[in-house]
């Protein structure tokens, strides 16, 4: 039987379209709503290098980040290289994997001196095994039919773009050693025939797996759902996949009517256009999408957006500055933006974690988007991720934390919103919750007296001082909560985390005018009073600390210490 399509949704199949088959609504879906569910994974695996911390079944992650197994997670006694966060899930895997990949894990601890294996290569490994694996295989039918085909209009099975693969003979060179790896640790039969379908295999992982990667949550590995896989791209997608251990869950970014083609974004779709080809190439299309078409930026994708009203409850509400950005396009011209993305990739990262190597290569990195500082073209890849790179090191510094508050806040109101027009999307929400532990932070220096001797910036420690820091914390975890339900599943650890936060902040005593105020606005945001408190007690001040953002991390980078020895 081949698996059944979720209500939301249908496969079209246009033999004649360089896309082939395609995924279309069904029925309307509003931004943020949930368009359909996918819990049977053909294919999900964690990371090979997070496989001995994360249920090897249900993938949740042990908070460990070490690469011994933590106490929660117990080992599979025969072959001691997966694990499980408990009997069913290791039962459940068992019966659909590990029974035949057991022994596997044995032949490459005696062969190579690992318990583990490259995802990729576990992954064709687990397809091969169900293929010719015998007695121990399970989903043998199931397999075969999703890899090459049986299943009525997707015959053919997944798309693969072999021939494509072949022609860039370092890819291919790499696709056939971890092809033949696959096939040696299996150790199903080897020989010609198998190799190839063990290539053909992998080439079609490439194309149809997801990543689950999410470096908060220390979540990672591949999913793969022959249904989800029917889903083809765009630079301008109308809806985005969310991950929670087994499950993918995919929810509209966009309105869509009933009928229309539902499309994500399989890379990073904020980067200039070069860029965004240069990651489309190992999908082997020319994506013609309106953002390539006519070459658009971030900012004018996101002044056409039909997603800005969303953020009048957001931490950008002025809609007018979304529709109409302050930004000066005569300083600095596409083609240029294009080459200092280019330049910006190639400068080395430091091999080890000197502060001094750090320090180096931030510089030079915001010496070469000077061009789009002038332009205030704050969304424009690649300075935000500069600014975010910075704010991400800054937060776990003891010298540099208090400063990493303007940065963050900064990118919450000058480049979020123009990246990601929809509030609800998973970056924004977890920049607020950055913003949040920071404040957790500095409200301590603040209570303690200890503020002064941290941060040396007068404007900051001011604003700090005077700022109703709880309130400010309390507002942010309320918008969280309010676009978290759109941004994945009710799972999602990071809105599990900002809805016990709330709770505790919640419970403060003395604060329950503050919070009552909060409460309305969160309910109608229209509520004066409480719309008035939002934006004198949170908004200002976030938007005084976003102030300080360039000129702290200017004199940081120039060396000029802001910080008390
Ligand atoms: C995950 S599959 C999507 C389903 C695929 N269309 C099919 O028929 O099996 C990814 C592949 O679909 C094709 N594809 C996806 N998005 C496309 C687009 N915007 N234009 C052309 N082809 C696309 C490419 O061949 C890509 O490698």
């Amino acid at each position: 039987m081949p698996p059944q399509l979720p209500a939301g949704v249908r496969i079209h199949n246009d033999p004649a379209s360089p896309k082939r088959r395609s995924l279309h609504a069904t029925q309307p879906f509003s931004p943020g709503s949930v368009i359909a569910t996918f819990t049977d994974p053909l294919l999900a695996l964690p990371d090979g290098a997070t496989m001995r911390t994360t249920c090897n079944y249900c993938l949740r992650t042990s908070s460990s980040l070490s690469s011994m197994p933590s106490p929660d997670l117990k080992a599979c006694t025969a072959c001691k290289a997966a694990v499980y966060c408990g009997p069913a899930c290791q039962r459940a895997h068992w019966k659909a994997t590990h029974r035949a990949e057991c022994k596997m894990f044995a032949r490459v601890r005696e062969q190579a001196g690992k318990d583990w294996l490259p995802t990729p290569v576990r992954a064709v490994a687990q397809v091969l095994l169900a293929l010719y694996g015998g007695k121990g295989a399970s989903g043998e039918g199931d397999v075969k039919r999703a890899f090459f085909g049986g299943h009525g209009e997707d015959d053919g099975g997944l798309e693969g773009n072999v021939e494509g693969f072949k022609k860039d003979e370092e890819v291919w060179k790499d696709l056939e050693l971890q092809a033949t790896a696959a096939v040696v640790y299996a150790g199903v039969l080897q020989g010609e025939e198998v190799l190839v379908k063990a290539r053909e295999i992998l080439c079609k992982i490439q194309t149809n797996a997801f990543n689950r990667l999410d470096a908060d949550t220390g979540m990672t590995g591949i999913f793969l759902d022959v249904r989800l896989a029917m889903v083809n791209h765009s630079c301008v997608p109308n809806a985005f996949i969310g991950f929670d251990k087994r499950t993918a869950v995919l929810r509209a970014e966009r309105p869509i009517k009933e009928g229309e083609e539902i499309t994500i974004s399989y890379i990073d779709n904020t980067l200039p256009k070069a860029a965004r080809h240069e990651a489309l190439r190992l999908y082997h299309f020319l994506c013609d999408c309106f953002r390539c078409k006519d070459d658009l930026d971030v900012y004018e994708v996101c002044q056409s957006s039909p997603v800005i009203p969303l953020n009048s409850v957001s931490l950008q509400p002025d809609l007018a500055k979304l529709r109409d950005p302050l930004v000066d396009r005569s300083r600095v011209s596409k083609a240029e933006i294009e080459a200092i993305y280019k330049k910006w990739q190639v400068l080395a990262k430091p091999d080890g974690g000197d502060e001094k190597d750090h320090l180096k290569l931030a510089q030079e990195r915001w010496k070469l988007c000077q061009p789009l500082v002038e332009a205030k073209m704050w969304a424009i890849e690649p300075l935000p991720t500069t600014i975010q790179q910075l704010a991400t090191s800054w937060q776990t510094s003891y010298k540099m934390v208090v400063y990493a508050l303007p940065l963050l806040c900064f990118l919450s109101i000058e480049c979020d919103p123009y990246k990601f027009v929809a509030p609800f999307m998973p970056w924004r929400i977890k920049n607020m919750v950055a913003i949040v532990k920071l404040l957790a932070v500095t409200g301590e220096f603040t209570a303690s007296g200890a503020l002064a001797t941290r941060c040396t910036h007068e404007g900051l420690v001011g604003t700090l001082a005077t700022a109703d820091q709880v309130s400010i914390c309390e507002a942010l975890l309320r918008l969280v909560v309010h676009h978290g339900s759109s941004s994945a599943s009710e799972d999602w650890d990071v809105l599990k985390q900002a809805k016990s936060m709330l709770e505790d902040v919640e419970s403060l005593e003395g604060r329950e005018q503050e919070s009552n105020l909060l409460r309305a606005w969160a309910k109608d945001p229209q509520d004066p009073e409480g719309a008035a408190f939002f934006e004198n007690q949170v908004l200002r001040p976030i938007q005084t600390l976003a102030g300080f953002a360039v000129e702290t991390l200017e004199a940081m980078l120039d060396g000029k210490s802001l910080v008390k020895k």
